[in-house]
Protein backbone atom coordinates (compact mmCIF):
# COMPACT_ATOMS: atom_id res chain seq x y z
CA UNK A 1 0.00 0.00 0.00
CA UNK A 2 1.66 3.10 -1.25
CA UNK A 3 1.88 6.42 0.62
CA UNK A 4 1.77 9.12 -1.58
CA UNK A 5 2.24 12.76 -1.43
CA UNK A 6 0.02 14.49 -3.79
CA UNK A 7 -0.69 18.10 -5.11
CA UNK A 8 -3.95 18.92 -6.25
CA UNK A 9 -4.42 21.70 -8.97
CA UNK A 10 -6.65 22.58 -11.94
CA UNK A 11 -6.98 24.27 -15.02
CA UNK A 12 -9.97 25.98 -15.89
CA UNK A 13 -11.80 23.81 -13.55
CA UNK A 14 -10.56 20.47 -15.07
CA UNK A 15 -8.90 19.41 -11.76
CA UNK A 16 -6.06 16.62 -10.99
CA UNK A 17 -4.35 14.91 -8.35
CA UNK A 18 -0.73 15.00 -9.09
CA UNK A 19 2.38 13.14 -7.59
CA UNK A 20 5.90 12.24 -8.22
CA UNK A 21 7.40 9.06 -9.01
CA UNK A 22 10.92 9.69 -10.42
CA UNK A 23 11.78 6.18 -10.24
CA UNK A 24 8.81 4.62 -11.72
CA UNK A 25 7.83 2.79 -9.13
CA UNK A 26 4.16 3.23 -7.97
CA UNK A 27 1.56 0.88 -10.24
CA UNK A 28 -1.29 1.79 -9.40
CA UNK A 29 -4.07 -0.24 -10.67
CA UNK A 30 -7.42 1.49 -12.69
CA UNK A 31 -9.44 0.82 -8.79
CA UNK A 32 -6.86 2.40 -6.77
CA UNK A 33 -6.44 5.43 -9.17
CA UNK A 34 -10.78 5.41 -9.11
CA UNK A 35 -10.90 5.80 -5.60
CA UNK A 36 -8.57 8.29 -5.34
CA UNK A 37 -10.19 10.45 -8.08
CA UNK A 38 -13.70 9.98 -6.07
CA UNK A 39 -15.27 12.79 -5.06
CA UNK A 40 -16.87 11.38 -2.15
CA UNK A 41 -14.99 8.92 -0.99
CA UNK A 42 -11.13 10.06 -2.53
CA UNK A 43 -9.64 13.31 -2.75
CA UNK A 44 -11.74 13.87 -5.86
CA UNK A 45 -10.47 14.71 -9.48
CA UNK A 46 -10.79 14.40 -13.61
CA UNK A 47 -7.87 13.04 -13.99
CA UNK A 48 -4.31 11.33 -11.80
CA UNK A 49 -1.35 12.25 -13.62
CA UNK A 50 1.95 10.68 -12.40
CA UNK A 51 5.44 12.22 -13.00
CA UNK A 52 7.46 10.06 -14.00
CA UNK A 53 10.91 10.28 -15.46
CA UNK A 54 10.74 9.08 -19.12
CA UNK A 55 14.30 6.84 -18.41
CA UNK A 56 12.36 4.72 -15.50
CA UNK A 57 9.29 3.88 -18.02
CA UNK A 58 8.83 0.65 -18.35
CA UNK A 59 9.81 -1.13 -22.19
CA UNK A 60 6.79 -0.06 -23.60
CA UNK A 61 5.89 3.35 -22.68
CA UNK A 62 9.33 4.19 -22.85
CA UNK A 63 8.81 3.86 -26.96
CA UNK A 64 6.21 6.94 -26.24
CA UNK A 65 9.11 9.30 -24.64
CA UNK A 66 10.76 9.50 -27.91
CA UNK A 67 14.35 8.36 -26.94
CA UNK A 68 14.57 10.58 -24.02
CA UNK A 69 13.61 13.65 -25.65
CA UNK A 70 11.67 14.87 -22.39
CA UNK A 71 13.02 13.93 -19.16
CA UNK A 72 9.51 13.65 -17.38
CA UNK A 73 6.32 11.26 -19.00
CA UNK A 74 3.08 12.29 -17.67
CA UNK A 75 1.45 9.66 -17.03
CA UNK A 76 -2.33 10.23 -17.39
CA UNK A 77 -5.94 8.39 -16.33
CA UNK A 78 -9.13 9.12 -16.11
CA UNK A 79 -11.21 9.28 -13.15
CA UNK A 80 -12.36 5.64 -13.92
CA UNK A 81 -8.95 4.74 -14.13
CA UNK A 82 -8.87 4.23 -18.00
CA UNK A 83 -5.45 5.51 -19.45
CA UNK A 84 -5.62 8.75 -22.14
CA UNK A 85 -3.11 9.62 -24.45
CA UNK A 86 -2.94 13.18 -24.12
CA UNK A 87 -4.33 15.59 -22.00
CA UNK A 88 -4.67 19.76 -22.90
CA UNK A 89 -5.35 21.15 -19.27
CA UNK A 90 -3.30 18.48 -17.58
CA UNK A 91 -0.13 19.09 -19.22
CA UNK A 92 0.03 22.75 -18.61
CA UNK A 93 -1.07 22.12 -14.64
CA UNK A 94 2.00 19.61 -14.82
CA UNK A 95 3.79 21.94 -16.19
CA UNK A 96 3.37 24.22 -13.42
CA UNK A 97 3.73 21.03 -10.86
CA UNK A 98 6.94 20.21 -12.22
CA UNK A 99 8.76 24.03 -11.94
CA UNK A 100 6.78 24.75 -8.64
CA UNK A 101 8.59 21.35 -6.90
CA UNK A 102 11.93 22.26 -8.44
CA UNK A 103 11.90 19.05 -10.75
CA UNK A 104 12.41 21.45 -13.65
CA UNK A 105 13.83 24.69 -13.82
CA UNK A 106 12.28 26.69 -16.64
CA UNK A 107 13.17 30.41 -17.32
CA UNK A 108 10.72 32.60 -18.92
CA UNK A 109 11.40 31.77 -22.34
CA UNK A 110 12.67 28.63 -22.07
CA UNK A 111 10.74 25.44 -23.69
CA UNK A 112 9.95 22.33 -21.58
CA UNK A 113 9.21 19.02 -23.60
CA UNK A 114 7.27 16.47 -21.73
CA UNK A 115 6.71 12.97 -23.18
CA UNK A 116 2.62 11.74 -23.19
CA UNK A 117 1.05 8.52 -24.79
CA UNK A 118 0.06 10.85 -27.66
CA UNK A 119 4.03 11.77 -27.96
CA UNK A 120 6.35 14.37 -26.66
CA UNK A 121 4.59 17.88 -25.98
CA UNK A 122 6.49 21.38 -26.30
CA UNK A 123 5.00 23.82 -23.38
CA UNK A 124 5.98 27.67 -23.08
CA UNK A 125 4.97 30.20 -20.18
CA UNK A 126 2.71 33.25 -21.92
CA UNK A 127 0.62 35.60 -20.20
CA UNK A 128 -2.44 33.12 -19.73
CA UNK A 129 -0.15 30.51 -17.57
CA UNK A 130 1.38 27.98 -20.26
CA UNK A 131 1.24 27.44 -23.50
CA UNK A 132 1.39 23.99 -25.00
CA UNK A 133 1.99 22.94 -28.77
CA UNK A 134 -0.73 19.80 -29.57
CA UNK A 135 0.87 19.04 -32.57
CA UNK A 136 -0.82 18.01 -35.66
CA UNK A 137 -4.56 17.90 -35.31
CA UNK A 138 -6.30 15.23 -38.03
CA UNK A 139 -9.93 14.72 -39.42
CA UNK A 140 -10.88 10.89 -38.15
CA UNK A 141 -13.30 10.56 -40.12
CA UNK A 142 -15.25 8.77 -37.71
CA UNK A 143 -18.39 11.75 -37.91
CA UNK A 144 -21.22 10.09 -36.06
CA UNK A 145 -24.52 11.26 -35.17
CA UNK A 146 -24.41 12.22 -31.44
CA UNK A 147 -27.49 11.93 -29.12
CA UNK A 148 -27.12 13.85 -25.84
CA UNK A 149 -29.81 13.58 -23.44
CA UNK A 150 -32.22 16.08 -23.30
CA UNK A 151 -31.21 17.81 -26.99
CA UNK A 152 -34.43 17.13 -29.21
CA UNK A 153 -32.61 15.72 -31.94
CA UNK A 154 -29.64 13.52 -32.94
CA UNK A 155 -26.84 16.02 -34.39
CA UNK A 156 -23.91 15.63 -37.18
CA UNK A 157 -20.59 15.20 -34.96
CA UNK A 158 -17.33 15.83 -36.38
CA UNK A 159 -14.29 13.33 -35.36
CA UNK A 160 -11.06 15.06 -34.72
CA UNK A 161 -7.88 13.62 -32.85
CA UNK A 162 -5.25 15.94 -31.23
CA UNK A 163 -3.31 13.32 -29.94
CA UNK A 164 -6.76 11.69 -28.22
CA UNK A 165 -9.84 11.21 -29.90
CA UNK A 166 -13.03 14.03 -29.99
CA UNK A 167 -16.48 14.31 -31.35
CA UNK A 168 -17.00 18.20 -32.01
CA UNK A 169 -21.16 18.67 -31.96
CA UNK A 170 -22.77 21.95 -32.82
CA UNK A 171 -25.69 23.16 -31.13
CA UNK A 172 -27.90 26.39 -32.29
CA UNK A 173 -28.05 28.71 -28.96
CA UNK A 174 -26.62 28.80 -25.12
CA UNK A 175 -29.88 27.83 -23.86
CA UNK A 176 -29.74 24.54 -26.13
CA UNK A 177 -26.34 24.22 -24.60
CA UNK A 178 -27.69 24.85 -21.19
CA UNK A 179 -30.22 22.33 -21.54
CA UNK A 180 -28.19 19.27 -22.20
CA UNK A 181 -27.86 16.85 -19.90
CA UNK A 182 -24.12 15.29 -19.88
CA UNK A 183 -24.31 13.48 -17.17
CA UNK A 184 -25.41 10.87 -19.22
CA UNK A 185 -22.52 9.33 -21.60
CA UNK A 186 -24.01 10.47 -25.24
CA UNK A 187 -24.41 7.92 -27.68
CA UNK A 188 -22.47 7.51 -30.80
CA UNK A 189 -23.64 6.13 -34.36
CA UNK A 190 -21.63 4.20 -35.15
CA UNK A 191 -19.88 4.03 -31.92
CA UNK A 192 -16.12 4.83 -31.40
CA UNK A 193 -14.56 1.46 -30.14
CA UNK A 194 -11.81 3.17 -28.29
CA UNK A 195 -14.13 6.12 -26.60
CA UNK A 196 -14.44 9.72 -27.49
CA UNK A 197 -14.48 12.67 -25.46
CA UNK A 198 -17.57 14.51 -26.89
CA UNK A 199 -17.70 18.59 -27.47
CA UNK A 200 -21.55 20.64 -27.66
CA UNK A 201 -20.18 23.86 -29.08
CA UNK A 202 -22.13 27.58 -29.88
CA UNK A 203 -20.41 29.83 -32.43
CA UNK A 204 -21.08 33.25 -31.00
CA UNK A 205 -22.99 35.61 -33.23
CA UNK A 206 -20.76 37.79 -34.72
CA UNK A 207 -18.32 34.59 -34.89
CA UNK A 208 -15.41 36.85 -34.99
CA UNK A 209 -14.51 39.95 -32.72
CA UNK A 210 -10.88 41.61 -33.26
CA UNK A 211 -9.99 38.45 -35.61
CA UNK A 212 -10.67 35.94 -33.25
CA UNK A 213 -13.01 33.25 -33.50
CA UNK A 214 -15.65 33.10 -30.53
CA UNK A 215 -17.61 29.92 -29.28
CA UNK A 216 -18.76 28.46 -25.60
CA UNK A 217 -18.22 24.88 -25.28
CA UNK A 218 -19.13 22.23 -22.45
CA UNK A 219 -17.64 18.36 -22.87
CA UNK A 220 -18.68 15.31 -21.67
CA UNK A 221 -15.22 13.43 -21.31
CA UNK A 222 -14.14 9.90 -21.94
CA UNK A 223 -13.76 8.38 -18.16
CA UNK A 224 -14.24 11.13 -16.52
CA UNK A 225 -17.43 12.23 -17.23
CA UNK A 226 -18.95 16.27 -17.77
CA UNK A 227 -16.27 18.06 -16.75
CA UNK A 228 -15.80 22.52 -16.26
CA UNK A 229 -13.42 22.19 -18.89
CA UNK A 230 -11.40 20.05 -21.66
CA UNK A 231 -8.26 21.73 -23.38
CA UNK A 232 -7.64 19.03 -25.85
CA UNK A 233 -11.72 19.55 -26.29
CA UNK A 234 -11.21 23.18 -26.86
CA UNK A 235 -8.73 23.12 -29.44
CA UNK A 236 -11.28 20.13 -31.23
CA UNK A 237 -13.93 22.27 -30.86
CA UNK A 238 -12.56 25.13 -32.26
CA UNK A 239 -11.10 23.26 -34.93
CA UNK A 240 -14.41 21.92 -36.26
CA UNK A 241 -15.85 25.55 -36.14
CA UNK A 242 -13.27 26.62 -38.29
CA UNK A 243 -13.76 23.44 -40.34
CA UNK A 244 -17.54 24.68 -40.56
CA UNK A 245 -17.22 28.24 -41.25
CA UNK A 246 -14.87 27.93 -44.31
CA UNK A 247 -11.86 29.59 -45.38
CA UNK A 248 -12.15 33.17 -44.58
CA UNK A 249 -12.25 31.85 -40.63
CA UNK A 250 -9.70 33.09 -38.52
CA UNK A 251 -6.91 30.57 -36.61
CA UNK A 252 -7.03 32.30 -33.20
CA UNK A 253 -9.80 31.34 -30.60
CA UNK A 254 -11.49 32.14 -27.54
CA UNK A 255 -12.93 29.08 -26.43
CA UNK A 256 -15.49 30.01 -22.90
CA UNK A 257 -15.95 26.69 -20.89
CA UNK A 258 -17.99 26.34 -17.79
CA UNK A 259 -14.59 26.87 -15.79
CA UNK A 260 -12.71 29.95 -17.91
CA UNK A 261 -11.50 30.84 -20.77
CA UNK A 262 -8.73 28.77 -22.91
CA UNK A 263 -7.06 30.44 -26.23
CA UNK A 264 -6.73 28.21 -29.01
CA UNK A 265 -4.43 28.68 -32.62
CA UNK A 266 -3.26 26.99 -35.60
CA UNK A 267 -0.05 27.42 -37.24
CA UNK A 268 1.80 26.55 -40.06
CA UNK A 269 4.67 24.22 -38.99
CA UNK A 270 7.45 22.16 -41.18
CA UNK A 271 5.19 18.57 -40.80
CA UNK A 272 1.96 20.42 -41.34
CA UNK A 273 -1.00 22.23 -39.35
CA UNK A 274 -0.38 22.66 -35.37
CA UNK A 275 -2.56 23.64 -32.66
CA UNK A 276 -1.85 25.33 -30.00
CA UNK A 277 -4.03 25.72 -26.05
CA UNK A 278 -2.89 28.37 -23.49
CA UNK A 279 -5.01 28.68 -20.37
CA UNK A 280 -3.75 28.96 -16.67
CA UNK A 281 -2.65 26.44 -14.59
CA UNK A 282 -3.50 26.21 -10.93
CA UNK A 283 -1.80 24.49 -7.88
CA UNK A 284 -4.51 24.39 -4.98
CA UNK A 285 -2.98 22.01 -1.69
CA UNK A 286 -1.09 19.31 -1.02
CA UNK A 287 -1.62 16.26 0.98
CA UNK A 288 -0.74 12.96 1.83
CA UNK A 289 -2.81 9.44 0.78
CA UNK A 290 -2.46 5.62 1.12
CA UNK A 291 -3.32 4.12 -1.50
N1 LIG B 1 -9.29 16.98 -19.71
C1 LIG B 1 -8.34 16.66 -20.70
C2 LIG B 1 -8.55 15.40 -21.47
C3 LIG B 1 -8.38 14.18 -20.57
C4 LIG B 1 -8.39 12.86 -21.30
C5 LIG B 1 -9.72 12.51 -21.92
N2 LIG B 1 -10.78 12.33 -20.96
C6 LIG B 1 -9.55 11.24 -22.77
O1 LIG B 1 -9.90 10.14 -22.32
O2 LIG B 1 -9.02 11.36 -23.88
C7 LIG B 1 -7.91 17.85 -21.50
O3 LIG B 1 -7.85 18.94 -20.91
O4 LIG B 1 -7.52 17.71 -22.66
Amino acid sequence: MPDIHFTKGHGTGNDFVLFADPEGEIELSAAQLAAVADRRFGVGADGIIRAVRSANLDAGAASLAEDGAAEWFMDYHNADGSPSEMCGNGIRVFAEYLTSMGLVELGPTETLTVGTRAGVRDLQRNQRGFQVDLGRWALDGSDPLVRAKDVAVARPGLGINVGNPHVVVALSSLEELAAADLTVIPILDPAAPEGANVEFVVPHDPLVKDGVGQITMRVHERGSGETLSCGTGAAAAALATRHWAGPSAPNNWRVEVPGGVLGVRMWAAEDGEHVSLSGPATLVFEGDLSV
